[in-house]
C-alpha cells in the first residue's frame, strides 16, 4: 500500500565543491528533518557526518558506484522503491522526506524525470523542489566556465549562495553575481546559507502541494509573478552562455480547448526536446474550467497531468513558466497564439500547424 500522502523530494545540485553536503549536514541537524533519508552519490569518501549516519541508520542510503543520475539511474529508481518497500515491512520507522544529492558535475534533469514520469514513484513521491548551491568566492568563474553550472541554477526552484562568510557581501562584485543568478533564473528565490534557522522553510515545501494547508499553492510553485517581473531584464554584458538562458510566462484569459492544449505541449516537447529546461503551468480547461489542470514537464519527459479540486483563488488565468536554452521565446508565443487561434501576423492556425508544425516561423532543427 502506497503512503496517504506523497512524500517529498528534495535535489541537492550544485557544482562541484559549492557546499552541497555542509548544507546537507546543517539542514539535517533540525529536528523536523528526522526521517529523512539522503540518497547520496560519493566516491569513497563519506560525505555527511558520521554521526548523522549512525543516527539515522537504515535511514540513510549511499550510493558508491558511479553517478548518481547517468550511469547508475536504474539504482536510483531501485532506491527509492526500496524505500517505500523498507517503509511498509516496517524496517524503516518513517519516511518524512527524501532528499537526493547529486554529484557536482551531475545534470539534475534525468533525476527529476526519475521522480515525475516514473509510473510507480510518481504515485507515492512528489517533487518538492530543486536546490542549487552557487559558491559566492569561484562561483562566477564557475559560470563563465563551466555550462552544466549555468544549467543547475536555472533548473533550480531555491538557490543558496555558499560561503558567503568569505565575501563582502555589500560589494559590487557580489551584486553582480546575484543579478546574474537573478537573471538566469528569476523565479528561484536566493538564500544565503549563512543566513541560518530560517533556510529551512525557505527550502523545503517549494512543490506545488502546501503540506501545511493541505491544497495546492500554485503561485510559490509557479513563480510567475517574480519570473514576470524580471522578465527582459538581461544585461548587454551577458555571458554568451548565460544569454542561452531564458525564463518567461505565457498567459491566457479564457478557457482553452484540452486538444489544443496538447497539441501546444506535444508540439513544445517533440520539436524543442532537450531545450525545455523546466515546464511549469496550470491550466484552464473548457470541459472543466472549475478544475484546473497542472502541467509539470523536465526536457521531454513530463509528469502525468493532474486536475486540482479547485482553483487555489480568484485567479482562473492559464499561467505557463518556461525555462530554456536556445528556444527563441518569440516562436514559443507564436506557438502558444497559433494554437489558442488568437491572429497573429504570419502565423499559421492550429489546422495548418496539426498537419504541418514546422510552419511556425523561427522553429529551429536538430
Ligand atoms: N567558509 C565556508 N566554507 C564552506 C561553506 N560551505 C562549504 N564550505 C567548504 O567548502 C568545501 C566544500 O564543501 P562541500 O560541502 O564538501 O561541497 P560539495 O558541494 O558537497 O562538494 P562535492 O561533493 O565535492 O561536489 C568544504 O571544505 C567546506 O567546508 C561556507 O558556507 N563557508
Amino acid at each position: 500500500m502506497a503512503p496517504s500522502t506523497p512524500i517529498p523530494v528534495s535535489i541537492v545540485t550544485g557544482f562541484l565543491g559549492s557546499g552541497k553536503t555542509t548544507l546537507l549536514n546543517r539542514l539535517l541537524k533540525d529536528p523536523s528533518l528526522v526521517d529523512t533519508a539522503v540518497i547520496i552519490n560519493e566516491f569513497g569518501d563519506v560525505g555527511i557526518d558520521h554521526l548523522l549516519v549512525e543516527q539515522s541508520n537504515d535511514g540513510v542510503i549511499e550510493l558508491s558506484d558511479g553517478c548518481l543520475c547517468c550511469t547508475i539511474r536504474g539504482d536510483l529508481v531501485d532506491t527509492l522503491a526500496d524505500l517505500i518497500d523498507r517503509l511498509q515491512t516496517g524496517r524503516i520507522r518513517a519516511l518524512s522526506r527524501v532528499i537526493i544529492e547529486t554529484t557536482g558535475l551531475a545534470d539534475p534533469a534525468p533525476v527529476l524525470q526519475v521522480i515525475m514520469a516514473q509510473p510507480v514513484l510518481s504515485q507515492v513521491y512528489r517533487l518538492d523542489g530543486v536546490i542549487v548551491t552557487v559558491d559566492a568566492v569561484s562561483g562566477p568563474a564557475t559560470l563563465d566556465n563551466h555550462e552544466e553550472a549555468i544549467k543547475q541554477v536555472a533548473m533550480a526552484d531555491r538557490i543558496v549562495l555558499t560561503k558567503t562568510d568569505l565575501v563582502d557581501r555589500d560589494s559590487p562584485e557580489f551584486a553582480r553575481f546575484t543579478t546574474r543568478l537573478m537573471q538566469l533564473n528569476p523565479g528561484a528565490p536566493q538564500v544565503s546559507a549563512q543566513d541560518g534557522e530560517g533556510i529551512k522553510a525557505e527550502l523545503f515545501d517549494c512543490g506545488l502541494y502546501d503540506p501545511e494547508t493541505k491544497t495546492a499553492d500554485v503561485s510559490r510553485w509557479l513563480r510567475d509573478a517574480a519570473v514576470e517581473e524580471h522578465h527582459h531584464h538581461h544585461g548587454h554584458d551577458v555571458n554568451r552562455h548565460d544569454s542561452r538562458i531564458r525564463a518567461f510566462t505565457l498567459q491566457h484569459d479564457q478557457p482553452i480547448d484540452p486538444g489544443a492544449f496538447e497539441t501546444f505541449v506535444d508540439l513544445l516537447r517533440s520539436v524543442q526536446g532537450e531545450r525545455l529546461l523546466r515546464f511549469k503551468a496550470i491550466v484552464c480547461l473548457a470541459d472543466n474550467p472549475d478544475r484546473p489542470l497542472v502541467v509539470h514537464g523536465v526536457q521531454s519527459v513530463f509528469h502525468p497531468p493532474a486536475r486540482l479540486a479547485a482553483w487555489p483563488d480568484e485567479d482562473r488565468r492559464t499561467r505557463l513558466v518556461i525555462i530554456s536554452r536556445d528556444i527563441d521565446e518569440n516562436y514559443v508565443r507564436r506557438l502558444f497564439d497559433a494554437i489558442l487561434d488568437t491572429p497573429s501576423v504570419d502565423t499559421p492556425d492550429r489546422e495548418a500547424l496539426e498537419n504541418n508544425p514546422l510552419a511556425v516561423p523561427g522553429v529551429r532543427m536538430g
